[in-house]
């Protein structure tokens, strides 16, 4: 068996979970649920609570009520070892504290499962991923924004968590390195791993993923497929635009017209 294959795959699902921060309601009554296999993105204005919706999926802000599930044990009966193993996560965003290598910074994703024999292999590998072979050995502080996204994003991958949570990782990358990405990511799911991904790119989110969550003013606004979620309607009304949506053979074309 593989070395850290411990656990195979992670159902995660939130019931009613409501979340405050600094007295403002940031959430409120949030029920939805993700599934091996399955790479979800949830998407919604500036300010929907979509960052800490995430957060509180992976363990990091506790929700105010409500109960959020892995496999059907709350949260927080899971010891913060057992979820690391379980759920690797990816902040909106993460200044160095510290200069260290590329390869050390990517390690860090390996730390749940402790001292590994192929620890450098599984970090070329995962530099590989994000095309960032070439940051291995460079200070993460002298890397520019998308590459040291990237080295983070390498970091994400470099594990065996079943779920995997990352918010707007595609925001610091260059077109070439968000398809690269979102192709990685979409294997990832399709080879039985539960994928969560904070997105702004609707068309990408389209194009990639199985599932939706679309959230406005912290409350869910509808859940469903790509073509459930984007309508013009609801897109437009959520986000305050004139759109279109068209779908040629299951690939989306999405016009923003203007601001309404
Ligand atoms: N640390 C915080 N303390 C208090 N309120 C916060 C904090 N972080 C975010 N908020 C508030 O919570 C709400 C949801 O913010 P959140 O970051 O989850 O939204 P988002 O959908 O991820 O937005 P964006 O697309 O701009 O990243 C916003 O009203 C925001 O002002």
């Amino acid at each position: 068996m593989n070395e850290l294959a411990m656990d195979h795959c992670a159902d995660i699902g939130c019931h009613e979970v409501s979340l405050r921060r600094h007295g403002q309601r940031v959430l409120e009554m949030i029920s939805c649920a993700f599934r091996p296999g399955e790479l979800t993105a949830v998407v919604g204005p500036n300010g929907a609570g979509k960052s800490s919706l995430l957060q509180v999926l992976a363990g990091v802000l506790a929700a105010s009520s409500g109960t959020v599930a892995i496999n059907e044990k709350p949260l927080t009966e899971i010891s913060a070892a057992e979820r690391a193993r379980l759920c690797a996560f990816l902040p909106q965003s993460e200044a160095p504290a510290w200069s260290v290598s590329g390869a050390d910074l990517v390690a860090l994703g390996l730390l749940p499962w402790g001292r590994l024999g192929d620890r450098d292999e599984r970090v070329r590998a995962a530099l590989a991923r994000v095309e960032g072979a070439d940051f291995a050995s460079r200070p993460v502080t002298q890397l520019s924004g998308g590459e040291l996204r990237r080295v983070q994003l390498a970091r994400l991958l470099v594990g065996e968590a079943p779920l995997l949570i990352a918010d707007e990782p595609t925001a610091a990358l260059d077109v070439r390195h968000q398809l690269q990405l979102l192709q990685t990511l979409r294997g990832i799911a399709d080879g039985g791993k539960t994928v969560i991904l904070a997105l702004h790119d609707l068309p990408l989110a389209a194009r990639f993923c199985d599932r939706v969550v679309l959230l406005e003013r912290g409350r869910l606004r509808a859940q469903g497929t790509p073509q459930d979620v984007f309508t013009p309607a609801l897109i437009g009304e959520v986000y305050g635009v004139t759109c279109e949506f068209r779908w040629r053979a299951g690939e989306p074309e999405f016009v923003v017209f203007d601001l309404v």
